[in-house]
């Protein structure tokens, strides 16, 4: 491909994105490369690339257009903003690019050319943004963000603009973390032991590992070290009846079942069926014996008859994601406040449903990939405030038992990670014990 039709797919695939603002612009660039087999591996980078750019930067390319008037900046200005703010280039270099020759952009129009021509020369950050464009963070998230990390919210921000690592977590049903590191090390790639989870392997380069001879063994599953501390968190040992019951594709689902030694009883739930499905596939990859899938319905009977049975309840809850937002930048644009006031009256009805198969004096454990103290804390407040039986179990206290080696990453009665903080995605879990009878 030339460089201006390299460009002009870059504007295809910003369009897309932008025309399903509540579709993961993953899924989308998936469909947009499969439906276009003829882009080959290096132009298909160099496209996603350049569209990706404008996806991270689409704050502030707003805030800039919107200084002009342009409310609704179309896709191919967009791009063209990004290749003048945050790349460098000229208007005469966009020009030739926008030439209207086969497969390139056409031609900038008086009027795009009369705002582009604004662009050029100014930086992407100016100190008189607002601070939601400056920070690069949307103003729906900005108060709970505030609240949250006072003022170290910049230093915050600037780690979550930073591209996450690639964890892996050993899964010790097959072998020792230092087991697992030398297989890795045997097929080439190279990885250091994760700071503060027992089980974490962190590789450096990002190299793609799901093709290896050790994960397609089961020997690692790719997961965040923070979402291995919900796991390790959880504190399910052999033995224990445990129900996971958000449990998704079983990321941590499988973590439990190693903490368990694949002794006692897993129940993995979800409301979504093709989740499920995809975690069957991953707990036999796995070796996990000890685990089955239940899928909830409404009016489900399983859960009536399941009261007050379980030693652990994990609830890793659906929320807004944004401690994920190093790695899925879009979500900064697909959120909004009706969102997050939906998640928030969500997650408060499925922890009551949860919490009713904890038995008593068993554990409640309740997790979100979310920095916000709405989905966090204050959730925690409004359902200890309902449930009067349960009680925290102070973060500190627990985690001397789980790393004795280690100084508790953070103080508070609950874990709360940060990208800066912690070099993890952000993560928050609550212990709540229930009353022994
Ligand atoms: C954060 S994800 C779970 C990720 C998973 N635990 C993992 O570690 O890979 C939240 C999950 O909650 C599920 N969910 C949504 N509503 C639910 C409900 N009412 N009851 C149970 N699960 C629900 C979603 O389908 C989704 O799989």
């Amino acid at each position: 491909m030339t460089p201006a039709a390299r460009l002009a797919a870059a504007i295809d695939l910003l369009a897309a994105v932008e025309a399903s603002p509540r579709r993961p612009a993953d899924a989308i660039a998936n469909d947009f490369f499969r439906n276009r087999r003829y882009i080959g591996g290096s132009d298909r980078r160099n496209v996603s690339d350049r569209a990706w750019g404008a996806i991270r930067q689409r704050l502030r390319l707003s805030w800039h257009f919107g200084e002009f008037g342009i409310t609704a900046p179309s896709a191919r200005l967009l791009l063209a903003g990004h290749l003048i703010l945050a790349e460098g280039w000229t208007l005469e270099g966009v020009e030739q690019n926008y030439s209207g020759e086969r497969f390139a952009a056409s031609p900038l129009s008086v009027e795009e050319r009369g705002v582009l021509e604004k662009l050029v020369g100014r930086p992407l950050v100016l100190p008189r943004m607002p601070d939601g464009p400056r920070l690069n963070l949307p103003e729906w998230a900005m108060p709970g963000l505030i609240r949250r990390f006072g003022d170290g919210l910049a230093a915050e921000a600037a780690a979550m603009e930073q591209p996450a690592p690639l964890d892996l977590r050993a899964n010790l049903l097959k072998g020792s973390r230092e087991a697992v590191l030398a297989a890795l090390v045997a097929e080439g790639i190279p990885a250091t032991l994760t700071p503060l989870s027992p089980w974490g392997l962190r590789i450096a380069d990002r190299r793609p590992v799901s093709g290896t001879k050790t994960f397609l063994e089961g020997l690692v599953e790719i997961q965040d070290e923070g979402s291995q501390l919900v796991a390790l968190l959880t504190d399910a040992q052999p033995g224990m009846r445990v129900a996971d019951y958000c449990a998704g594709a079983a990321g941590k689902t499988l973590a439990l079942a190693a903490t368990m030694g694949n002794r006692g009883h897993i129940v993995a739930c979800d409301t979504s069926a093709s989740r499920l499905e995809g975690a069957v596939k991953r707990l036999r990859r796995g070796g996990v014996h000890n685990s089955e899938c239940h899928l909830l319905t409404s009016g489900d009977k399983w859960r009536k008859r399941s009261s007050r049975k379980f030693d652990r309840v994990l609830v890793d809850a659906p929320c807004t994601g944004t401690g994920t937002w190093r790695r899925n930048p879009d979500a900064r644009i697909r959120t909004n406040a009706r969102d997050l006031a939906e998640l928030v009256a969500k997650q408060a009805m499925i922890l009551d449903d949860a919490s009713e198969l904890v038995r008593p004096g068993g554990r409640l454990v309740y997790a979100t990939c979310s920095l916000l103290p709405e989905e966090d804390e204050m959730q925690m407040a409004g359902f200890l405030e309902r449930h009067p039986d349960f009680t925290p179990v102070p973060f500190a206290a627990l985690w001397p038992a789980l790393r004795p080696d280690i100084a508790a990453p953070c103080p508070g009665p609950y874990m709360a990670l940060s990208p800066h903080s912690h070099g993890t995605d952000g993560f928050f879990a609550a212990v709540l014990q229930r009353q022994p009878s």
